[in-house]
């Protein structure tokens, strides 16, 4: 049962518009109310008769902190180049000025809070492919549901203009109320099938890697991702709400996002966290270095072994350790992390991990650590200008968000991006999926197509593929 006291949210709504008035301009209201437990993806799957479009889902690895956005009551959208990370900040907290914000808790995720990301390369050119989405996009929902630690929370955020008067609060808890009533409603996902898969030009494909690799061997680039794009044909819409329900099931162990924009849906399951901000604890993860899943525990043992002490991808892994960890040591005044990589196994695919734990500076925003670390050398390259430059050159496809910034930020400055990997973009019958590797002077391109391959995966599982 949801309880939720409506007179609250009209006297407080009363309380904003007067502020409204008195600035001459909109203000937020946002209001959080905690909850009886919620299914996740239910939430997600009601919004879709009324906020098909404007969704978002978030996931992280350990289920502490999961996030769903319905509506959108502000969005935060450019195809600035200069400065895009900073213009983001700066619209975000111009939006929370003189906001009201009525949260009595103290978990992270709660009241306003912004998701979306970045594009991995805002000086590519833009294809068809990713129109609907700007170099940067966020949205601020109008309803969010934040389950932290268990916990289920609401936030109710509304924009008022200085002529808005009782019936825009009286609208949405009406809306509200409708949304929960149909929250009970059983769900049917629809049954649509894979007609056609197709490789986008990979002898192509390979033969760059192989242009790239003589580059490598003169220096002075040392490494740079190679990305490539599979094109997936259906025989009917493929719905968000089934891609999500199965990476939910299937890759529980990663980050899941959804991140719809103006009907598209970009959604995955990402291993690697770009950073977390916590207070002014930094987290983030150096992972870079891939190799099979065995068939046997025996067989996965050996490969995992093997793995740790390959001279190829040690190197490929030490590219992003040591791009990691300058780039901390900038707005951090401890950095911390071990020697020697570990190895993270997911479903379909090992890799070398090595995670960094800092502590930074009071004034040192999440973007401004996004801003430091993307394109990682796990994404982009090393050095990181010149591997983006070849990329923006050599590669055919047009990444839009793939291998990008994508998470979220509260309005107390907490927050989490992942580099949105393994993932894909559907629209409407057909689906885009994306897969990169890092090719240093040692790479070999079939065993790169190869590898390729397996990050494919999981999202061709989800989508009904094998
Ligand atoms: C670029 C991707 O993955 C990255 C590349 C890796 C590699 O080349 O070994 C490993 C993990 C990721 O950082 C991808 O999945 O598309
Ligand atoms: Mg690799």
């Amino acid at each position: 049962m949801v309880t939720i006291q409506e007179t609250e949210l009209k006297e407080r709504g009363l309380l904003a518009v007067s502020r409204a008035k008195e600035l001459g301009r909109p203000i937020l209201i946002s209001e959080v109310h905690k909850m009886d437990t919620i299914n996740p993806l239910s939430f997600f799957n009601i919004g879709k008769e009324r906020f098909l479009g404007e969704r978002f889902f978030w996931k992280d690895p350990t289920d502490e902190i999961m996030l769903i956005g319905l509506g959108i009551s502000k969005q935060i959208q450019s195809d600035q180049v200069t400065d895009r990370f900073f213009h983001v900040e700066e619209e975000w907290q111009k939006f929370l000025l003189e906001s009201l914000i009525f949260n009595p808790y103290p978990e992270n995720g709660l009241g306003p809070v912004m998701f979306g990301g970045f594009s991995f390369d805002p000086n590519k050119m833009k294809t068809d492919l990713w129109s609907k989405y700007s170099d940067s996009l966020f949205h601020i929902p109008k309803y969010l549901l934040s389950i932290i630690k268990g916990q289920t929370y609401l936030t109710t955020n509304i924009v008022c203009t200085p002529h808005d008067n009782q019936d825009l609060f009286i609208k949405v808890t009406e809306e509200r109320k409708r949304l929960f009533n149909s929250l009970d409603q059983s769900y049917q996902l629809r049954t649509v099938n894979l007609l056609e898969t197709k490789e986008v030009s990979p002898e192509k494909w390979k033969k760059t890697v192989e242009d790239v690799v003589q580059d490598l061997k003169s220096g002075p680039l040392k490494k740079v991702v190679l990305a490539r794009e599979l094109r997936l044909v259906f025989d009917a819409p493929f719905e968000a709400e089934t891609a999500l329900f199965n990476l939910f099931n299937q890759q529980h162990e990663s980050f899941i996002f959804v991140f719809e924009s103006n009907g598209d849906a970009f959604l995955g399951a990402s291993p690697e966290r770009l950073v977390k901000k916590q207070g002014n604890d930094v987290f983030s993860t150096c992972l870079a270095g891939s190799i099979p899943r065995g068939n046997t525990e025996e067989e996965d043992k050996i490969l995992g072994e093997q793995l740790l002490n390959d001279q190829k991808n040690l190197i490929e892994h030490g590219f992003v350790v040591e791009m990691i960890k300058e780039a901390l040591e900038e707005t951090c005044d401890q950095v911390i992390l071990p020697d020697k990589p570990q190895l993270m196994k997911i479903r379909d695919i090992q890799h070398l991990y090595t995670p960094v734990i800092g502590k930074c500076q009071k004034d040192a925003s999440i973007l401004l650590l996004v801003e430091r670390l993307h394109p990682t050398p796990a994404l982009g390259g090393l050095p990181k200008k010149e591997a983006v430059e070849k990329i923006r050159e050599l590669e055919e496809l047009d990444r839009g968000f793939y291998a990008a910034p994508l998470g979220w930020v509260d309005y107390r400055g907490n927050g989490e991006f992942a580099v949105s990997i393994r993932s894909g973009l559907i629209q409407g019958n057909e689906a885009s999926l994306f897969a990169g590797c890092g090719v240093v002077a040692d790479s070999n391109s079939e065993s790169e197509y190869l590898e390729t391959g397996l990050k494919f995966k999981p999202m061709q599982r989800a989508l009904g593929g094998k």
